[in-house]
């Protein structure tokens, strides 16, 4: 039997991409509330589930394959789980042959064997509902052994049959259980099934702050502090063995010389720290993988706030930013090490000291409580300082980090115009501000950390000087003094850790206050709940008034009343500077008005879901931005179930083909970050193409050809006019007379607005200072203020 068989056999209730795209429905059904996911929304959640089983299997695979032939190896690679995969026609065996990936001899075992099916297993497909809960704002699914009449409808994993919803029971005790291929009753649910109650209750996910975000996070692991905190409990009682064994060896062994009795008391205690040691390993175990779960989770949360942010809402600096958002991990670090240290340290130096006020008297433990007045004293004293030159080490750091993406970015163009110097003088000069800033952060630390250890080491010498003094006066035997000083080590550290926790606090606190100012950036459909998912997109744009600027106060776009009908093809033209990428943009609702709004199809664009947008409209910005990757993963970037058939013939269409069969690799060209690698006219085929595999149903496209040599453009703008069938709305922004053959309307925009906006021909032959020999001159509206 093939290996796969029992890894099929592993996922026989695995969770296909139909059946999750089935479960996103029936909770958008069940759920009125919930945000509506596009189709590609779906898909993106699967395939970031999927992510973590193509790793799994690759493992997983190495340990299972005894002798892998180059077929087998060949059929089994990771590709075959690529995002293409998802496509169910892929996933047959007859798909596998015929993928570009497939070997050209094909072992005859193998061929009956049916491909591996590409779905989740049971766990991974736990964590993909449990994202698309978060998705649709609705409170994570908790999974249960055991299922009640009461609380149906259920999500459900049966072994054997697959997932399900557990709809109720019927008279006949019967239970109505539904999956993608419909309703059916089952007499009785098998064993190892579990269930998650299907509940109306939106969270409203968005509005979250970062601070609740922490919350959130933290309190989901809340187990984990507790079996932490368990474990913390065993040692550190196991700890106080220690102590007390030296009291009894020195008050009860050496007086009565007591072998035997020292022997049991030895063993003891080495069983005790044996005991301890597992606790801590077993402690740190759970921790590092409480710590991996809040790192990913916080990673992944703060990076999706990220993306969602608006696009007139990114701040100009790519450095900052970055260095803002990566400032997660030092909050996340200072907020475990405070938890752990108010849950566990602080608890148990209150015992030990308790333990001390038993054995030596109450004026034992006011060594210990004077050092930790003394320690927060010193923290906070500390605090302060190092926080303001934190704050601007943090901002010198990030503006070079700025700097060097600057200069990275525009390598060519510094070196072109000689800038090289002006570049390494800022550098320079941010990099002695950030070491200035960084010398007197380690030399306040440092400071810090060596007082807390003086106040630590002279607690201990008061404490076993008072010790010895009570003992002198007979109030104290040798062996509790013994048992005290140790005693004092576990109540001294935690307070000698104190002024480094202080000055780690205020560290995160700038960290804080920075990736709070991203988190305070509008998102896209901000301040709506439940943004609209129409069923599709007709293309009809009406603008009744809008203003829009970059910044507070400075001049911006103004649009008086622009209507655009379902199918019409327009062409933006106009002066550089004079907004027409900005009304594009607007017209796509990357951007928000200032003022009025943008009506697709009758409904504000910021209502309507920026994912199914991203979906229904096809844009190409100015400067394209091509994505690390293969120029398949280029061409097919958010894009589902796409076949290399059909890239090649999008590839044909466009003139990329050219492209693809004149480089050895072909479609599997490696493209570095930013795009480097391939020319600019390149680029813009490349976007072009992607976009006909998109099928978009409006198209906006922002000088897509302006790169190109005459002749490419030529089939460019024929592929564009074949594809933008003649119900699709087309927006096209030119400078080129080429292009505007695309199109039948021109809008004339100018700094104060639109200029001119009528047919073609008639706004051409305007701007030629000719009459219209083709249009009534009505149809021309013409704006008072004309300035073209
Ligand atoms: N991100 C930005 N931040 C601030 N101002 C901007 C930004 N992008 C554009 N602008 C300004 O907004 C105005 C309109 O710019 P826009 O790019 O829309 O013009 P355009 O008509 O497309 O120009 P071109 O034909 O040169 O591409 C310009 O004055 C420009 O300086």
């Amino acid at each position: 039997m093939m290996w796969w068989n029992n890894k099929q056999g592993k996922q026989a209730h695995g969770l296909t991409m139909a059946d999750f795209e089935w479960l996103a429905h029936r909770l958008a059904v069940t759920s009125p509330n919930a945000r509506k996911l596009s189709k590609r929304e779906m898909h993106a959640i699967y395939e970031e589930c999927l992510g973590q089983v193509k790793t799994a299997s690759v493992a997983v695979d190495a340990h299972e394959r005894a002798e892998p032939s180059a077929v087998l190896h060949e059929l089994i690679k990771p590709d075959a789980l690529s995002p293409h995969a998802v496509n169910p026609d892929l996933g047959s065996p007859d798909a596998v042959k015929h993928s570009a990936h497939a070997p050209e001899v094909v072992d005859a075992e193998l061929v009956a064997d049916p491909a591996p099916p590409v779905m989740l297993e049971a766990r991974v497909a736990k964590a993909a509902i449990k994202l698309l809960h978060a998705e649709m704002g609705l409170k994570p699914p908790v999974w249960m052994r055991k299922v009640r009449p009461e609380v149906l409808p259920a999500i459900a994993m049966l072994p054997g049959m697959g997932w399900h919803i557990i709809l109720g029971k019927g008279s006949d005790g019967n239970w109505v259980v539904e999956s993608p291929a419909g309703r059916t009753q089952v007499a009785s649910l098998p064993a190892g099934a579990s269930y998650s109650t299907i509940e109306n209750t939106v969270v409203g996910e968005k509005k979250a702050s970062l601070r609740k975000l922490f919350k959130q996070v933290l309190l989901q692991r809340s187990h984990v502090l507790f079996y932490v905190g368990f474990a913390a409990i065993i040692a550190n009682t196991l700890a106080l063995a220690g102590s007390l064994y030296s009291m009894q060896v020195y008050d009860r062994v050496i007086p009565t010389q007591g072998v035997p009795t020292l022997i049991v008391l030895t063993t003891g205690a080495l069983v005790a720290a044996v005991f301890e040691l597992v606790i801590k390993m077993a402690r740190s175990a759970i921790q590092d993988r409480a710590m991996k779960g809040i790192d990913i989770e916080l990673g992944h949360r703060v990076f999706q706030r990220l993306l969602n942010i608006r696009m007139d809402q990114f701040p100009p600096s790519v450095g900052s930013l970055s260095s803002q958002v990566r400032g997660y991990e030092t909050i996340r670090a200072f907020v475990l090490a405070a938890v752990l240290y108010c849950l566990i340290d602080v608890p148990f130096a209150i015992l030990f000291l308790l333990v001390i006020v038993m054995l030596a008297g109450l004026q034992m433990a006011l060594v210990p409580i004077g050092f930790f007045v003394a320690s927060m004293l010193v923290g906070l004293m500390y605090r302060k300082r190092i926080q303001a030159h934190t704050r601007s080490s943090t901002m010198a750091s990030n503006k070079k980090l700025g700097l060097l993406v600057e200069t990275v970015e525009g390598a060519e163009s510094i070196k072109a115009t000689g800038a090289g110097w002006h570049q390494l003088n800022r550098w320079g000069m941010l990099s002695r501000e950030s070491v200035e800033e960084d010398v007197s952060i380690r030399h306040y630390s440092e400071h810090a950390s060596y007082l807390a250890a003086f106040l630590q080491q002279s607690s201990y010498v008061v404490l076993v000087c008072m010790g010895a003094y009570i003992a002198s006066t007979g109030l104290l035997t040798t062996g509790s003094l013994i048992a005290c000083s140790i005693l004092s080590g576990r109540v001294l550290a935690p307070v000698g850790a104190l002024p480094g926790l202080i000055v780690q606090w205020g560290n995160s606190k700038i960290s804080f206050e920075s990736l709070e100012k991203v988190f305070s950036l509008q998102m896209d459909n901000e301040g709506v709940e439940t943004p609209l998912v129409p069923e599709r997109l007709l293309g009809n744009i009406m603008v009744p008034a809008l203003q829009f600027a970059y910044k507070e106060g400075t001049q911006g776009l103004k649009i008086e009343n622009l209507n655009i009908g379902m199918g019409e093809k327009v062409g933006i033209i106009g002066s550089i500077g004079a907004g027409k990428s900005t009304l594009l943009k607007l017209l796509g609702g990357l951007y928000k008005p200032v003022q009025g709004t943008v009506l697709l199809d009758g409904l504000d664009m910021q209502q309507l879901s920026r994912p199914w947008l991203s979906e229904q409209i096809g844009y190409i910005p100015q400067e394209i931005r091509l994505l690390q990757g293969s120029l398949r993963d280029n061409l097919t970037i958010g894009l589902v179930g796409i076949t290399d058939a059909a890239i090649l013939a999008a590839c044909e269409a466009t003139g990329l083909i050219r492209l693809v069969s004149g480089h050895a690799k072909g479609l599997d060209l490696q493209i570095a970050e930013g795009g480097a690698g391939v020319s600019g006219g390149q680029k813009q085929l490349i976007a072009l193409t992607r976009l006909l595999l998109a099928k978009p149903n409006m198209w906006l496209l922002d000088e897509p050809t302006s790169a190109m040599d005459e002749g490419t453009e030529g089939q460019a703008l024929t592929a564009i006019q074949q594809a933008a069938t003649a119900t699709q709305t087309l927006l096209l922004v030119t400078h080129k007379p080429a292009l505007v053959a695309l199109v039948n309307r021109l809008i004339v925009l100018g700094p104060q607005g639109i200029l001119i906006d009528g047919p073609r021909d008639a706004v051409l032959q305007r701007l030629q200072g000719r009459p219209s020999t083709t249009a009534p001159a009505e149809t021309v509206t013409v704006n008072a203020q004309e300035g073209v």
